[in-house]
């Protein structure tokens, strides 16, 4: 297209005409004349800021530019030997960061792609890093898109930054000196120039969080650890603090959520994020929506520790695990003041009673930073040294059913805390402390102190977690019918909170209307089969008449892990 047509089709655009001009390119056409009174026919060189006014911009979007180096060098490799050049601009559209071919520098400096030039569309007319100021939405402004035609050849691909409170804070702009003619041979640059928009985002969200908790969301859980699409900043009530753009567009219709509770956009509370966790499996995170939907989630701990908790009952994530039962306050309080402390604790009860999620939510309100958590069932001295291989400073070690620990691992173990001091392990449980048969060495390292939870069945809370749990899995008004909710009540729960979990999960699938009646409960497991945690195993091979197959199945473990404590425990059958 020469000039003069370039000239013509703007005028036919400022006349109303559909020149088949993309929308945004339109309406940037009409606000360079209409507000910024510029000349159609111009042809002004890009604008460039002087030294001085360069250093001022750079200082004031240090901190951006920090957050966004290794994305945009990440980005400059995947297009290198491509001929592009990667623009970070500052919300008023000064460059204050490149990364471009040094064979080209003098064509880029002269077209303006280069560190100083100021691409805001009231200066430089329509182009990628002014339209997107303007629209806050990716663009691409492509050829004679551009309205002065000193940029003509340009094509010009941008993307907004936002901070976590959700200004624009820069621009992220991937241009070519020379293109080919079809504008969809930028769609690539658009892909690559939004995604790299929101790792900036996130990578901000990340570095200004360290004393909250972040919990970033996915909808596919392939990419939830590595990728996130969307992260929100909490304070430890459970209050927004900030969020990405990716976040913003999630909530979109519940207005702006900026200092709201989590829990009135979710189907989660503060308490509940420690089960988000990366030591969970990440098909097990899920999040509910409140439109029915649901995505996968990845909760971070605070890194820098927070206000001790006195007492559970100041609140706080501890307090969340129970309602008003004296056995669990009791169990709480205890738990608030000796997770501050480097006392190896175990944490005993039955299965499911909560021992790995209390052990989790102490590492939380602790002091220690790194988290790691080991399943001790086949657990080989090689996998405990390569986990344990990378921790530097101090750093919880859960130990999951530390009666399963094979013996020739427990060697490694005890020589793994003597040289790794700043490691906390809290062990769980499902035998009595005194029935681990933990060889004496590895029993006094580990067990410093004990934490028993109560069975589900004695808990007096049980109303209340069960509304806790409904309202978690459940749309809010789901609710239980009163037959329903005493059936409930008065089951036994072998699987204590584990099995309540799965008996809601069924009868939510299985209701029809919005009240969970009696026909949507999935009958109970015989109670017969229930395992009692404080049994000694010499009492549970008594009760299954000393067959190893059933005692396994009675305590959920395998037939082997039977004879292996048998034999640690020095017994033998009567017959
Ligand atoms: N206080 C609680 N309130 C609500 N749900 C809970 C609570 N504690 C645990 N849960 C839920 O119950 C389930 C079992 O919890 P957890 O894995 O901590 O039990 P556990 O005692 O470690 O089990 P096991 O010994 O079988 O490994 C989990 O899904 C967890 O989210």
């Amino acid at each position: 297209m020469t000039d003069r047509q370039h000239v013509k089709e703007i005028e036919q655009v400022l006349d109303g005409t559909q020149t088949g001009r993309d929308s945004f390119v339109s309406a940037s056409w009409r606000r360079c004349v209409e507000i910024y009174g510029m000349d159609p026919a111009r042809n002004e060189p890009a604008h460039i800021v002087t030294d001085a006014e360069l250093r001022d911009h750079r200082k004031q979007a240090e901190w951006m530019i920090g957050a966004a180096r290794s994305s945009l060098q990440s980005l400059f490799r995947q297009v290198a030997g491509q001929n592009y050049v990667l623009l970070l601009t500052d919300a008023k559209g000064v460059c204050v960061d490149f990364f471009g071919d040094d064979l080209f520098v003098n064509d880029l400096r002269g077209a303006g792609l280069y560190l100083g030039s100021n691409w805001s569309e009231e200066l430089a007319g329509t182009c990628g890093v002014g339209a997107c100021i303007v629209t806050q939405e990716p663009v691409t402004i492509h050829q004679d898109d551009h309205f002065g035609s000193a940029h003509v050849s340009l094509s010009c691909t941008a993307a907004p930054i936002f901070d976590s409170l959700g200004s624009l804070a820069a621009v992220l702009d991937i241009s070519l000196l020379r293109s080919p003619t079809p504008k969809r041979s930028q769609n690539l640059a658009m892909s690559l120039v939004t995604n790299a928009a929101r790792r900036v985002e996130m990578a901000n969200l990340m570095a200004e969080s360290r004393r909250d908790w972040v919990l970033r969301l996915s909808d596919s859980p392939e990419f939830l650890d590595v990728d996130p699409e969307a992260a929100v900043r909490l304070d430890g009530s459970g209050r927004v603090l900030g969020y990405t753009r990716g976040a913003r567009r999630l909530f979109m219709e519940e207005g702006n959520i900026l200092g709201r509770r989590i829990d009135e956009v979710l189907g989660l509370t503060i308490d509940d994020l420690p089960d988000l966790m990366r030591d969970r499996p990440t098909e097990d995170r899920i999040i509910e929506l409140r439109d029915g939907g649901a995505l996968f989630g990845h909760a971070i701990a605070p890194q820098a520790p927070r206000t001790a908790l006195r007492s559970s009952r100041q609140g706080g994530p501890l307090a969340g695990l129970a309602g008003d039962d004296p056995a669990m306050e009791q169990v709480l309080a205890r738990a608030a003041k000796l997770a501050r402390t480097g006392v190896p604790l175990l944490i005993s009860g039955e299965t499911g009673t909560g021992k790995a999620k209390l052990a989790r939510t102490m590492h939380m309100v602790g002091t220690a930073s790194g988290f790691l958590s080991l399943d001790c069932a086949g657990l080989s001295p090689a996998a405990l040294q390569q986990t344990c291989a990378g921790v530097n400073g101090p750093a919880t070690l859960v130990l999951r059913r530390i009666e399963d620990l094979p013996e020739d691992t427990a060697g490694a173990l005890a020589a793994l805390l003597d040289s790794h001091a700043s490691l906390r392990p809290l062990s769980t449980s499902c035998v009595a402390p005194g029935a681990l048969g933990l060889p004496r060495p590895l029993f006094h390292r580990l067990v410093g102190a004990t934490l028993s939870l109560p069975p589900l069945r004695q808990r007096q809370d049980m109303g209340a977690l069960l509304d806790r749990m409904l309202r978690r899995r459940a749309p809010d008004d789901m609710r239980l019918s009163p037959s329903a909710r005493a059936a409930l009540l008065g089951r036994q729960w072998p699987g204590n909170l584990r099995e309540l979990e799965q008996v809601l999960d069924v009868a939510i699938a299985l209701c029809e209307g919005r009240v969970i009646d009696l026909p949507d409960l999935p009958a109970p497991v015989d109670a017969g089969d229930a395992p009692a945690v404080e049994e000694s195993l010499e009492q549970v091979m008594e009760a299954c008449g000393w067959n190893m197959s059933f005692a396994a199945r009675r305590l959920g473990v395998n037939r082997s892990t039977i004879l292996r404590r048998l034999r640690r425990a020095g017994l033998q059958s009567p017959v």
